[in-house]
């Protein structure tokens, strides 16, 4: 039976899928429709993505307001934000932080109107997403992954590994 977690945020849960473990390793249904929305997320994704990322690499925060995502670690262990980019929401700009692991087999469901980003924890990282609308880049936008106003506690040791395009995101800026 796959557990579904809950968040700070009604709308955001933690899914762990069932885990079937046995001497060669093991085996885990990363997405079914049936068992999924009897979890209560009836939803059909259009799209699935997968980065690689090295320590320190952090990755957001990104937004698609049309866009849901379901988040998952599948080798190493990442460190996952998600905040409320919602202005009428009575949780606008609260965040919540994830540890999502290749052995947690945790899945961060992200709702669309959040911003999301993570941190790579270890050396080699990979990222598997799966997407509630098809990547359209002039809907997606960045608030800087340090933003005064959110104030995310990232547990970073050293300094982070941003992409040209998040290092260039101005330092106030909310959609
Ligand atoms: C996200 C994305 C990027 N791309 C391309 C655009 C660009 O040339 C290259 C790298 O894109 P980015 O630098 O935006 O990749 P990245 O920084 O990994 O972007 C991702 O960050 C995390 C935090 C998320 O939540 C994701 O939804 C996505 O925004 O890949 C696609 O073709 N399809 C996609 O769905």
């Amino acid at each position: 039976m796959i557990q579904a977690l809950p968040t700070k945020f009604a709308e955001a849960r933690v899914f762990v899928p069932d885990v079937f473990e046995d001497d060669r390793g093991f085996f885990k249904e990363t997405w079914s429709d049936p068992k999924y929305a009897e979890a209560g997320l009836d939803l059909r994704f259009a799209q699935d993505s997968c980065s690689w990322s090295t320590r320190n690499v952090i990755r957001g925060l990104h937004y698609d307001f049309r866009m849901a995502k379901l988040v998952q670690c599948l080798k190493g262990r990442i460190w996952d934000a998600i905040v409320d980019l919602r202005r009428n929401s009575p949780t606008y700009l609260q965040w919540q932080g994830f540890l999502l692991t290749d052995r947690n087999h945790k899945q961060l469901f992200v709702p669309a109107g959040f911003g999301h980003g993570f941190l790579a924890l270890d050396d080699e990282v990979v990222v598997h997403y799966k997407n509630s609308v098809p990547y359209d880049p002039a809907n997606e936008g960045a608030v800087w992954w340090r933003n005064a106003k959110i104030g995310v506690e990232w547990p970073l040791v050293g300094e982070p590994r941003l992409s040209a395009k998040d290092a260039a995101v101005p330092e106030e800026f909310l959609p």
